[in-house]
């Protein structure tokens, strides 16, 4: 290899040397600023590791801190993750479009960052250096482990079950729906809200654990609100007010009512199912069959099932007809803890996900957090010294605002990327920097069955205990608007629809203004609660 002499980096006190032959190394510090001989210590560059929101959002902005040093950004997948179109759409709700590019695009955006196109397959954090599959080693001086999570599986490895995470998995579902006549979702979060939704020409089982869909997101006033969409879908609905305060006690009546290696590719952007047919073989459109309070108790692949001389049941196409015995041959059958099994093409196991921390787990003593993620505190540093995460990876260790929760989520990946790069370069300056405003409150605005929706603070109550109360406000087939409230003050709320109330809500949540005088009025219809509040 030739040793050529490296261009020259000033880093706060030290002077370093990088980049030697394409690859980038260590040279020992030198003398510390008294004059004495420090220990020696790694040298090194910026490195991020991955190429999804949270590392490219990383890199991006560790490269305008830093114009004169080069960035490495080392990605398992072919293709980084850009936020473009970026909106901010109030003080912390954002939206953006994400793009799949080649690496030499964000290289031309960004000259000083160095796209490697190779997963990491060890890290040595006592000698800050990484070391990828095609062989090579890279000296750190800061590290942003930023490598995602991947699908919590059930049935790992069976042929017949699959999960949903990047692009390729994404193909190989539509792939396998355009030949199917049935299938069976598990979970209930997003991926599965989304599949219930999108798929057409195809049955759908839906088996989720829970008494209303969508868990992640919804409790069960909005999860009916949403069932009727899923169920009715070319009916006009009926459009009727009803605005009542719930109490908990209230609320809780009401719910009554693969890949080539290891490496998997970035998380799916928004709208993924946009540019996808999310076709079976049949000619209808919606087709789903909900079955709660069940968990996927076995499966059996056809011949398996052949021998066990169990009975499966047909697609319930009228809810009020009693079940039948499906007279049909399937390649997989699924029993349910409920007792029943129905056959079907696949299974979709839209069942979470894990943090991706294994391949940096070796030999480096990470404290993890319990989702098994990275703990970072509010520094976005790890546990080890100079080794940041963001993104899927990590666990948020820090004391939370009141009213915010990590959720693994695209915005929390890039604001995350965003701010573990300010923190790195406030540590090689020698100061620590403000917590960012975007961890003030949680808000999320996505969309589920067409319908805009919006996720502000505690929207759940979680974590609020039994004393909160909450009002509701909703117009069926138009719009769902419920807040949590405490103390008279507003800590969470869930609007689905063009409530156009996002913004108002944002600012009462942020001021923790006293409510109490307001009462109903706060979601009166013929009230602007704008104008109110100005
Ligand atoms: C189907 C689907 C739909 C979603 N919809 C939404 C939505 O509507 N709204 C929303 O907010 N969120 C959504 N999410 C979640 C969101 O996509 C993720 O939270 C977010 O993208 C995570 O970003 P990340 O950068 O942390 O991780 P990822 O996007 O997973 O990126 C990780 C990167 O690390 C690389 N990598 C992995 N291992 C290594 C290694 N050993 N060495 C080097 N590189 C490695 C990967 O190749 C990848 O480039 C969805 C997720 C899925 C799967
Ligand atoms: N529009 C959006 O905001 C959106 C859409 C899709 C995905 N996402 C995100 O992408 C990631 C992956 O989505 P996801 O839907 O897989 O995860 P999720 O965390 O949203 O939901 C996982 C669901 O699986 C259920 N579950 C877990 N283990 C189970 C088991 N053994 N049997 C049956 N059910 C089980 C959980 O109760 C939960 O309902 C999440 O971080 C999610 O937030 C977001």
């Amino acid at each position: 290899m030739s040793m050529a002499r490296a261009p020259e980096v000033i880093c706060g006190q030290r002077l370093f040397r990088v980049k030697i032959a394409g690859t980038f190394t260590s040279v020992q510090s030198a003398a510390s600023p008294r004059g004495t001989m420090e220990a020696p210590r790694p040298a090194g560059t910026f490195v991020v590791v991955g190429g999804g929101i949270a590392g490219v959002t990383c890199a991006e902005q560790l490269a305008v801190s830093f114009p004169e040093e080069d960035i490495l950004l080392v990605t398992a997948s072919p293709v980084i993750k850009a936020v473009t179109n970026f909106r901010q759409v109030s003080k912390v709700l954002e939206e953006f479009d994400v793009e799949e590019q080649p690496g030499t695009m964000l290289e031309s955006r960004f000259p000083n960052i160095k796209v490697i196109e190779s997963g990491v397959k060890r890290l040595k954090s006592e000698d800050h250096c990484i070391f990828t599959e095609d062989g090579r080693e890279f000296v750190y001086k800061k590290l942003c482990l930023c490598a995602g999570a991947k699908p919590k599986l059930i049935y790992e490895g069976n042929p017949r079950v699959l999960g949903i995470r990047d692009t390729d998995s994404a193909q190989e579902f539509q792939k396998e729906l355009a030949k199917a006549r049935r299938i069976m979702i598990v979970g209930n979060g997003g991926i599965a809200l989304e599949l219930a939704y999108e798929i057409e020409g195809c049955e759908v089982v839906w088996a989720i654990k829970d008494k209303a869909i969508g868990n992640t997101f919804f409790d069960a006033g909005a999860a009916e609100f949403l069932t009727s969409k899923l169920m009715s879908e070319k009916s006009e609905a009926k459009i009727a007010h009803k605005r009542t305060i719930y109490t908990v006690e209230e609320a809780k009546k009401e719910t009554r009512t693969k890949s080539k290696a290891d490496y998997v590719g970035s998380a799916l952007g928004p709208d993924w199912h946009g540019g996808l047919a999310l076709k079976g073989t049949e000619e209808f459109s919606h087709s789903v069959h909900i079955e709660t309070r069940c968990e996927v108790k076995k499966i059996y692949l056809e011949e398996e099932f052949k021998i066990m001389k169990k009975k499966s049941l047909a697609f319930p196409k009228d809810h009020h007809k009693s079940v039948t015995a499906d007279k049909e041959m399937w390649p997989v059958y699924v029993e349910l803890t409920n007792g029943k099994i129905y056959g079907c093409d696949f299974l979709v196991s839209a069942t979470g996900v894990t943090p991706n921390v294994h391949p940096f787990l070796h030999r480096n003593n990470f404290a993890l957090g319990e989702d098994g993620g990275l703990r970072v505190d509010d520094q976005m540093r790890t546990s080890l010294p100079d080794i940041y995460a963001a993104g899927d990876i990590c666990t948020a260790c820090w004391q939370p605002s009141p009213v915010w929760q990590q959720m693994r989520l695209w915005t929390q990946a890039r604001q995350m990327g965003y701010y573990a790069a300010k923190c790195m370069a406030a540590a090689s300056m020698g100061h620590p920097i403000d917590m960012d405003f975007s961890f003030e409150l949680f808000a999320h605005v996505t969309k589920f069955f067409n319908y805009k929706v919006v996720l502000l603070g505690k929207y759940n109550a979680q974590g609020l205990g039994a004393d909160h109360e909450l009002m509701l406000r909703c117009t069926r087939g138009q719009e769902y608007v419920k807040v949590v409230m405490q103390n008279g003050r507003m800590m969470g709320a869930v609007l689905i629809g063009e409530t156009d109330l996002e913004e108002t809500f944002e600012n009462l949540i942020l001021n923790q203004m006293d409510l109490s005088s307001y009462g109903e009025d706060l979601l009166d219809p013929n009230i602007d609660i704008e104008d109110y509040f100005d």
